[in-house]
């Protein structure tokens, strides 16, 4: 534990870097289970954002567990650190002024209230990508779940680690409704309507 330690006020700070951008920053969290879609809906979200001259950071699972979070495995305690450092992060982008997008199963309910806490009210967009574990196995991008099934992946989400459903996210997506580009379109003009972009 850090002590006697003081927060600096610093004079540029996210309301100027946010007019600089024209933007107002957010997290659009995408939450689900492996192979739900998450990557590939925030990948086209973040392009069509790219594409509107916004700055935009995407934070993957995978590829933050390269990195970051390459100490951690997936027990719940290590998920709980992987979302806490996650949700940190994203504070700060969003302190920049970024709108980031993140890409995490985030099993726990309790670490996606955690980052909803850290950010200003309406500044957390939560979408569960509510993809049904059968249509996940089916597609099973990654041959993940062959692995859980057969003992090779322990503590797998769905099948022998747990994944909380969101009670109210902002934005439900059921996997039948619509391509990932019309998915990623709507969040766009959500993002639009909400006045981020
Ligand atoms: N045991 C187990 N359970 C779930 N997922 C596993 C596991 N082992 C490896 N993987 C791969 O890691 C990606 C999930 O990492 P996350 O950081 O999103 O997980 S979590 O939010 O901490 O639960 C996940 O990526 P996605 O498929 O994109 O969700 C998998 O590729
Ligand atoms: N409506 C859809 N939305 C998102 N992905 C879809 C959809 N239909 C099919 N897919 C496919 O499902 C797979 C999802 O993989 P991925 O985006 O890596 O999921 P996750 O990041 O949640 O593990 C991709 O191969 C994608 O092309």
């Amino acid at each position: 534990m850090a002590t006697n330690i003081v927060w600096h006020k610093h004079d540029v700070n996210k309301k100027a870097r946010s007019e600089a951008l024209n933007q107002k920053p957010s997290v659009i969290w995408l939450t689900g289970l492996s192979g739900s879609g998450k990557s590939t809906i925030a990948n086209l979200l973040e392009k069509k954002l790219y594409s509107e001259s916004k700055k935009t950071y995407l934070l993957d699972g995978d590829n933050v567990r390269h990195g970051l979070c390459g100490d951690l495995g997936f027990d719940d305690k290590d998920r709980v650190e992987n979302i806490r450092r996650i949700s940190e992060v994203a504070k700060l982008f969003v302190d920049s002024g970024t709108i980031v997008i993140t890409a995490f199963i985030s099993p726990f309910k309790a670490d996606r209230a955690y980052c909803r806490s850290l950010l200003e009210q309406g500044e957390f967009i939560e979408v569960f990508v509510d993809t049904p574990i059968e249509v996940c196995e089916q597609r099973d991008p990654k041959g993940l779940y062959k692995k859980a099934r057969s003992g090779d992946i322990k503590h797998f989400t769905g099948i022998d680690s747990a994944y909380e459903v969101p009670e109210a996210p902002e934005v439900h997506l059921t996997y039948e409704d619509e391509t990932p580009e019309q998915t990623a379109e709507r969040l766009f003009t959500l993002l639009s309507t909400k006045g981020f972009v």
